[in-house]
């Protein structure tokens, strides 16, 4: 049922819902149009075929409303008891004074059974047992069967074999869904129909490409002498929208990358694919040589997650988490006491290892979740923003704890918002755009390509509005009566003077900038913060510095900065021509 429903509560309402629909709703159903008056009965038939050959739970009621409406039957219809109730109270007798019927009934039916009787030629007997009588008794028959198995209605032997074929049927069902035969067919299906996109490849960034073309000339198992985890055009569509798109990149043992992009960019449904939480549309990945789509559930016995929102159960300790995601590893039992424990201190977490999942604070649930992903040492381990939450300790110690894993081999696929931890951890990372990687190389290497020359931040002076707003203040204290018609007035004027001089102020600097530093391209202006790239690797730090500090004295700077171009303007660069849903 975890394919149909995403969320548990309304799955657990509608198939509450459709139990009762289907359990009693139907039986209802039967047993109304099964009523002679309403002429009726030959749909009655059908659908209770049909519900008892589709429906377990109307197989159950069924065979239970069955079984009291048989026994209560067969209790009218038991010979012994209708000679009891009819010979010994003497109603009989005296109904029928000369007949000895009780007595030469009694006789026979102590060895017969009430066959017996409806096979009397005439007898006052045979009219009270007449409803009994299968096949003599037109429309008064009782439907009772003496065997309480019996295939025929109101025998429970056919709902029984019922339910024992859906057992069957359903077992295969989910034997077959938990070894992915379902999934493999889907792929196989939508392989015929499915047409590969056709990419503009010149559009690709040339390390992209080169990564690319390295991926589709190898063999698998080629890949697989330097690589863990391998993705091979791997595309994702939801409904018509592209939300991943082609991505080619072969991750090496011990690698630490990283996958940067802005919110909706595709990094978590790339992990999803990767999971097997979500059906691949076209292309595969492979990690340790098996596909993703063929045998996702190799591939995770492979990976440690960390999914972007804790997944944990509040109820148990993190212990017992641990413990619970150790034993589905298969972790060696004398040895998951030790895991957990080195865990805990390595994340920082071990004086709350005992209390309740539901009592932890955020940034403690993230080292939870973390620890999830890294116990039982898996050879990859992807961690979704894993330090969202998280102090400037805690994130030191998360990388420092990453570090010693990378250390011992595994694998790591990052992905999150802060620079800082990408360029402290990731051997390579790629930057994505609207599902696409946009650039793919080392932290310094992203640097130098696409933010070569320098990074100047400037500082325009606003002292003047500051120390007429001062002024305007300091006035109001000397004059009580005309105060606040006088300040007001004074105030706007002053704002007014100073809002113009900032301008002018403002357009000198930008002007002198862009004449001192042809080339220079504005990258973002904001309340007085000039911030410019200068692309220009010929000037040195001294001739920069020289032109600004002279520039200061003349011009109203009030600071200014001068730096190599960071990974966080490359970021935004790339970030810049990300499409904006409703959504993101
Ligand atoms: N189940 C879904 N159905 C339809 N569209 C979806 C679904 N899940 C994600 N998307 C869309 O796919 C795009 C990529 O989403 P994804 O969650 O992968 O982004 P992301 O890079 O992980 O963002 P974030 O940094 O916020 O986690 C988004 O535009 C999102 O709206």
């Amino acid at each position: 049922m975890s394919f149909l429903f995403q969320v548990p509560s309304t799955a657990y309402v509608r198939l509450s819902l459709f139990n009762i629909v289907a359990g009693i709703a139907c039986l209802l159903a039967v047993t109304i149009l099964a009523i002679p008056q309403l002429d009726l009965v030959h749909i009655s038939k059908a659908l209770d075929w049909a519900f008892s050959a589709i429906l377990p739970n109307y197989c159950l009621g069924r065979s239970i409303s069955n079984l009291f409406q048989n026994a209560k039957f067969n209790k009218i219809c038991n010979v012994k008891d209708i000679l009891s109730s009819y010979c010994l109270d003497g109603s009989f007798s005296n109904l029928f004074p000369n007949v000895s019927i009780c007595d030469i009934a009694s006789r026979i039916c102590d060895s017969v059974d009430i066959e017996c009787f409806c096979n009397l030629p005439s007898s006052p007997f045979f009219n009270i047992i007449k409803p009994c009588c299968k096949g003599k008794c037109g429309e008064v028959c009782l439907p009772w069967e003496r065997n309480f198995l019996s295939w025929n209605i109101p025998g429970i032997g056919r709902l029984l074999i019922f339910l024992l074929l859906q057992a069957i049927i359903f077992w295969i069902l989910v034997f077959a869904a938990e070894i992915n035969i379902f999934r493999v067919i889907w792929y196989k299906k939508k392989s015929s129909f499915v047409t590969p996109i056709q990419r503009e490849e010149e559009d690709d960034d040339d390390d992209v490409r080169k990564e690319r073309e390295h991926i589709n000339s190898l063999f698998i198992d080629d890949l697989f002498k330097t690589n863990i985890l391998v993705l091979k055009d791997l595309t994702k569509y939801y409904d018509n929208f592209l939300a991943v798109d082609n991505l080619s990149v072969g991750i090496q043992r011990g690698e630490c990358f990283g996958l940067l992009g802005i919110n909706g960019a595709g990094k978590t449904t790339t992990f999803k694919m990767l999971t097997g939480d979500v059906v691949i549309s076209s292309g595969d990945a492979y990690i340790d040589g098996f596909s993703v789509k063929r045998n996702v559930r190799k591939i995770q016995h492979q990976l440690g997650y960390c999914p972007q929102f804790d997944a944990l159960i509040e109820q148990m300790t993190g212990r017992e988490v641990l413990t619970m995601f150790a034993r589905l590893r298969g972790v060696p039992t004398h040895v998951i006491e030790r895991q957990i424990s080195y865990l805990g201190k390595v994340l920082y977490f071990d004086t709350h290892i005992d209390k309740q999942v539901k009592n932890y604070s955020g940034g403690n649930k993230r080292k939870l979740s973390t620890a999830v992903a890294l116990v039982g040492n898996p050879p990859i381990i992807f961690l979704d923003e894993p330090t969202t939450g998280m102090d400037p300790i805690a994130r030191r110690c998360l990388w420092d704890a990453l570090e010693k894993v990378l250390s011992c081999g595994q694998s790591i696929v990052l992905t999150s918002h802060s620079m800082e931890e990408c360029e402290a951890l990731c051997n390579r990372l790629v930057i994505m755009v609207n599902g696409q990687f946009c650039c793919l190389g080392s932290p310094q290497h992203l640097k130098n390509k696409f933010g070569q020359g320098y990074i100047l931040i400037v500082k325009v002076g606003y002292h003047f509005w500051k120390r007429a707003s001062l002024l305007s203040a300091g006035n109001s204290h000397h004059n009580p009566l005309f105060r606040p018609v006088v300040r007001h007035q004074d105030s706007i004027h002053r704002q007014e003077e100073a809002e113009t001089s900032f301008k002018r102020d403002l357009a000198e600097v930008k002007s002198f900038i862009e004449t001192t530093f042809p080339g220079c391209v504005l990258k973002d202006a904001h309340q007085g913060l000039l911030q410019y790239h200068i692309p220009d690797i010929k000037l040195t730090w001294a001739q920069i510095f020289g032109t600004m500090e002279r520039a200061k004295v003349r011009l109203n700077i009030e600071d200014y900065l001068v730096g190599q171009t960071t990974l966080e303007q490359v970021f935004l660069t790339f970030a810049r021509s990300q499409r904006f849903t409703r959504e993101n």
